[in-house]
């Protein structure tokens, strides 16, 4: 949570942890509470059921804490306490919206539409990226020879020091094992696409309006197209680069494609390497017998028992 609030929202208000870990089970609650909505018919949650109810209390939480944090960096500017809305993404949005507010008289963007970019891009910056992270350390847990060559290429790359651009750019395995695990556990496990016009596609007739859902989890376990071991945690696959990783070039999808995929998908990247870097060079990671393998659509694809992991610290006498 906390590397992505802080690029995002919490550079320039700093946050204790506790608000933080209030912050993860409120967000948990909230996720779940969004995918119920989601799951029964959409025009029925202004019905006084429960379960909707707490989704619109939880809904003015997360709105009102938003609007909180706008509102201060806006009222520290005005007093002349601040020279600025802040470095992270809030501040360079509501600094934009002071621009094009002086030039045209009115706000780019008015104080829900804000609110509903922080939220977007808080949850979809988020919850991807720790479930791609979750994945990643179980399937490493259960195949130590991966494991053992993600490290080794960490430890040449990094020297000892912290992760940096160059030594990150430069991880081919850490960077394949992401992408087997973003094939086999898309956090992203569908997309929804409608037509904005009358289309052919392939033999398919499809009439403007209409709605697709693409699968992308089913699409990246279709033996087709990754062949028979399509089930096996084989990020050698990957070793010739994505576009020639399965059948078709663009079978791995785990971003989408087109002119509305993932903007932050370079962002989860780096920050998915990082991180990995930074837990295989200090820590090594074993199965728990207690994890049981249920993974669980939830908008994201979840362990749905948790993940636990035997986690032991790694001696500098190893390597
Ligand atoms: C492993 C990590 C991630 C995965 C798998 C992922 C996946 C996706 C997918 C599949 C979409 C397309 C959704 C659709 O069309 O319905 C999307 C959109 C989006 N993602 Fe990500 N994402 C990840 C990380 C991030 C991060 C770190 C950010 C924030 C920097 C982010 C921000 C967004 C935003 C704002 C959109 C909407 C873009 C638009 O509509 O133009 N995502 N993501």
């Amino acid at each position: 949570m906390c590397l992505w609030t802080t690029v995002a929202f919490f550079i320039s208000t700093p946050r204790s942890n506790v608000a933080l870990d209030s912050e993860n089970h409120l967000f948990d609650s909230y996720m779940t509470k969004v995918w119920l909505c989601l799951a029964s018919m959409i025009n029925h949650r202004y019905l006084p059921i429960p379960a909707f109810m707490r989704l619109r209390k939880m809904t003015t939480i997360v709105e009102t804490s938003i609007q909180e944090i706008i509102m201060e960096r806006r009222a520290a500017v005005k007093a002349g306490k601040k020279s600025s809305y802040g470095a992270d993404l809030l501040g360079l949005m509501l600094s934009e919206c002071e621009r094009i507010g002086e030039d045209k008289k009115q706000p780019l963007l008015t104080m829900q539409q804000l609110v509903d970019e922080c939220k977007t891009f808080f949850f979809a910056g988020h919850e991807t990226t720790a479930q791609l992270l979750t994945w990643a350390l179980l399937l490493l847990a259960h195949d130590l020879t991966w494991q053992e060559r993600a490290r080794t290429e960490i430890l040449n790359f990094c020297k000892g020091k912290l992760p940096d651009f160059d030594s990150i750019s430069r991880m081919k395995t850490v960077e394949m094992i992401i992408y087997e695990t973003l094939r086999l556990f898309a956090p992203a496990s569908s997309i929804v696409r409608s037509a904005l016009c009358d289309m052919k596609i392939g033999d398919l007739y499809v009439k403007k309006g209409m709605c697709f859902w693409i699968p992308i989890a089913a699409i990246h376990l279709d033996p087709e197209l990754w062949g028979g071991s399509v089930y096996e945690f084989n990020p050698g696959r990957f070793a010739d680069g994505i576009s020639k990783a399965a059948k078709h070039p663009m079978a791995f999808m785990p971003f989408a494609h087109g002119p509305r995929n993932c903007i932050g998908q370079n962002f989860a990247l780096i920050e998915a390497k990082a991180v990995l870097a930074v837990l295989l060079t200090k820590f090594s990671f074993t199965p728990s017998p207690s994890y049981r393998h249920s993974p669980h659509l939830m908008i994201t694809t979840r362990p749905k028992y948790g993940a636990p992991i035997i986690v032991k610290r790694v001696s500098s006498s190893q390597h």
